[in-house]
């Protein structure tokens, strides 16, 4: 068959550069996770409302299902960041929120965070508390936390930057104490550290959060990882990288023209493969190389994977070898 046509046409994923020793880490719980998951188990109790916060980019996968129960019984809203460099799917996130109970912003942008701040006035009016309206941040590593907490001091108080913000994930690892967002009403937040699933999360969803940069950024091979964007990119549409290279199924023919167009070789002229796809992961990390969502209706409606193995903070000695190889590093 012409290569155009089997363009996008796969289900699964199956990497073409394959090393003989090479296993694919399907986790990432570091030590300061689950510190922070105790942290949170005994402050939670006194938390009015959270914001859980998601990457609009795959709402399924940054969905943490550890902080179900945790906040089960608290007010919440699921607040999806990064909509700016993503093609948003309304009809996936109604799907997910019925109740919608949930809301779109770009950090970058403070008029669009404005709304959950008139949610937590709107809070701290009909609480009346002495101390205040007391929020919190939470969700996976690198989905914006820091970020949403900055730009709603910013619009709430006009104050500068409170927490520490980065393109790598783990750049808060402890729960700092609480930030005025508000004034009359008083409203407080908590930033934390992000949290990702205590078991082996499948291998799929283990290249996602990797793409999307929620992981340590070399837990997965980069020819791998860039090998699976230019899957899911093609799934969407290939056009989005005209500007390097010819529609392919094949990565390294992709990123042989992508180093040719970037300039990206190695001494004697040779394409600098790696180079390549560390910059092609960089610049879909940062949304800089075009808009796709990973996640999909169809895959909201398939999931039939329960979730609830991933509620205990005990990985089991299995999940535990199958955790990532940097833990600890
Ligand atoms: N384009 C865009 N980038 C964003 C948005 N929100 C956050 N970012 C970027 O995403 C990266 C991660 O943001 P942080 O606020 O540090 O994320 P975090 O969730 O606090 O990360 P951890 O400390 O690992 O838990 C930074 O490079 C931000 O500039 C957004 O709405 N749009």
């Amino acid at each position: 068959m012409a290569i155009k046509e089997t363009i996008g046409k796969a289900s699964t994923f199956v990497p073409r550069t394959v090393f003989p020793d090479y296993r694919l880490p399907q986790s990432y719980f570091l030590g300061h996770h689950r510190k922070a998951m105790l942290r949170m188990q005994q402050m939670i109790a006194d938390i009015d409302l959270i914001f859980e916060v998601r990457d609009a980019r795959a709402p399924l996968a940054t969905r943490n299902a550890l902080f179900d129960k945790l906040i089960a019984t608290r007010a919440k809203i699921v607040v999806y960041t990064k909509s700016d460099i993503c093609a948003v799917n309304r009809e996936l996130l109604d799907a997910m929120h019925p109740e919608g109970n949930y809301c779109l912003v770009d950090t970058n942008k403070p008029r669009t965070v404005k709304k959950l701040l008139n949610i937590a006035k709107k809070e701290a009016e009909n609480r009346d508390h002495f101390f205040g309206l007391r929020t919190m941040a939470l969700g996976m590593p690198n989905v914006g936390k820091s970020s949403l907490l900055n730009t709603l001091r910013l619009v709430g108080v006009n104050r500068g930057k409170a927490a520490r913000t980065g393109a790598l994930a783990g750049i808060t690892r402890t729960i700092p104490t609480f930030v005025k967002i508000n004034e009359e009403p008083d409203v407080l937040l908590y930033d934390t550290p992000g949290v990702s699933l205590p078991s082996s999360m499948g291998y799929r969803r283990t290249l996602i959060l990797s793409a999307l940069g929620c992981t340590h950024p070399k837990m997965i091979d980069e020819r791998i990882l860039a090998d699976f964007i230019l899957f899911s990119v093609n799934k969407v549409d290939p056009a989005v990288y005209s500007k390097y290279s010819p529609p392919t199924n094949d990565i390294e023919e992709f990123l042989s023209n992508y180093c040719r167009y970037m300039g990206l070789r190695m001494k004697g002229g040779y394409p600098d493969f790696d180079g390549g796809a560390a910059h092609w992961i960089d610049s879909w990390r940062r949304g800089k190389a075009g808009k796709i969502i990973y996640d999909s209706l169809e895959d909201f409606n398939n999931q039939g994977e329960d979730e609830s193995r991933f509620t205990s903070l005990k990985p089991t000695k299995q999940q535990a070898r199958m955790m990532d190889p940097y833990r600890g590093k």
